[in-house]
């Protein structure tokens, strides 16, 4: 049997590139953090905090700049015997509801053994215990709600909270709240008076552009990998391949650590950039495996139908056609079929994830129509739905028995 043995060839300490790594210093965001501790001032100043909220696509470094700017007030705060800061920080992502954050913030803010049941109160009495506890704090409290978007339409807590202490509601604590999201349409969906609460100072964070990447990334390098077994090129091929996609850091640092892992089990001594493209074939296949497992059967169903479509070299095709190929699919599978809307709005949902590009044709008089095709590789797509429909001949007779009467 192979045993276990350090391989240290080309990490010199590859946490350094994982989500957990706190960077110490935050580069090409000067702007966005002068922004953000102007918005922050008003607790060194000694006045009620403002309320903070902070968007932009995933991976900018909402919450690496937050993390950073917070860890620098708080240890500028102690200079200061009049201010008392806590900082309480709730990942909002799996509660749905200002119930559920209210409860997760009490259960927080209690000593363990002291917490409540994440249901059966009014809404009003979970509001009141939470109050109760961040005046038991007492000072300046800011509550930070990552992913504030999650708690959807039932918003209620970001009214009541920002509002608190003029309805005395809370008398030794001042609050502010710093909501994150990259949902950018969460701010526009929330009620008015919420939104003018929440978003009395807002920060947009942009995308990154390559040559920010690279800057980043290099910093990050010179950390992780071992001095001698990497050029710039590595670094701006990373850079250039996220900038070109979301801009994000984390999809830059995933490429290099996923192209260093490459290097290292292939036995390479050299990062070289044909790691790196190994490494984006590998994002792109994980990244549209998961998009095709969150499908229903018949969002997997239509994806067939496009890609055995694809498969024939008959894409970009019609709506029509692709639903066509569906009912042939899904007679082959003995799977009822949905009616033409259904399949419409399934592709739809496709092409919202990314999987499916739209073309709008324009047809005179009847009106235009839409043509469809993959927007993934072919093999990545065939390969997930193969797992998914757990089709064990492999995609190839499933459809070609849905092909038949066609006779490609
Ligand atoms: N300006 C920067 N300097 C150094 N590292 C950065 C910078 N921006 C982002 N990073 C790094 O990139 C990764 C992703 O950043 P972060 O988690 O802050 O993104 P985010 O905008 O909060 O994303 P999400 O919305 O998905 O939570 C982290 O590892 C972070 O340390």
């Amino acid at each position: 049997m192979r045993r276990f043995e350090r391989k240290r060839t080309i990490f010199a300490n590859k946490d350094a590139l994982r989500e957990s790594y706190q960077p110490d210093r935050i580069q090409e965001r000067d702007e966005e953090i002068d922004a953000y501790m102007d918005a922050l001032q008003p607790v060194i100043d000694g006045w009620e905090p403002n309320n903070i909220f902070l968007y932009g696509n995933t991976g900018v470094g909402k919450t690496a700049v937050t993390e950073y700017l917070l860890e620098r007030l708080r240890e500028d705060a102690r200079g200061y015997d009049d201010i008392d800061l806590s900082v309480l920080t709730l990942n909002c992502k799996p509660l749905s509801s200002s119930y559920q954050v209210a409860v997760e913030l009490v259960n927080e803010l209690r000593p363990d053994g002291g917490e409540i049941s994440t249901t059966g109160y009014p809404q009003q009495t979970v509001f009141n215990k939470l109050y109760e506890e961040i005046d038991a704090v007492g000072g300046t409290v800011l509550l930070v709600l990552d992913e504030i978007d999650s708690i959807g339409e039932k918003d209620e807590l970001l009214y009541e909270l920002p509002r608190a202490r003029s309805k005395g509601d809370l008398e030794n604590a001042k609050v502010g709240i710093i909501g994150i999201s990259n949902d950018f349409k969460f701010r526009d969906q929330l009620d008015p008076r919420v939104q003018d609460t929440l978003c009395e100072r807002e920060l947009q964070f942009p995308p990154y552009n390559a040559q920010e990447l690279s800057n980043i990334l290099s910093s990050r390098a010179e950390i992780a990998l071992r001095e001698d077994v990497y050029d710039d090129a590595v670094v701006r091929l990373c850079a250039a391949l996220a900038a070109k996609d979301r801009g994000s850091a984390r999809q830059a640092l995933d490429l290099l650590l996923l192209a260093g892992e490459q290097a290292q089990n292939n036995g390479d001594d050299f990062l070289e950039e044909r790691h790196v493209e190994q490494a984006q074939h590998e994002l792109e296949r994980e990244r549209v495996e998961e998009g095709i497992r969150q499908l229903t059967q018949h969002g997997h169903l239509a994806l067939l139908s496009v890609v055995s479509l694809a498969r024939a070299g008959r894409t970009p095709e019609r709506s029509r056609n692709i639903y066509d190929r569906y009912l042939d699919v899904c007679d082959a599978m003995g799977i009822d079929s949905l009616a033409q809307r259904s399949v419409h709005n399934h592709l739809s949902d496709l092409r919202m994830l990314g999987i499916l590009t739209a073309r709008e044709n324009r047809s005179g008089s009847r009106g235009n129509f839409y043509s469809y095709e993959l927007d993934v590789p072919l093999e990545s797509a065939r390969r997930a739905l193969e797992d998914e429909l757990g089709i064990e001949d492999g995609l190839e007779r499933t459809t070609q028995a849905a092909l038949g009467d066609h006779g490609e």
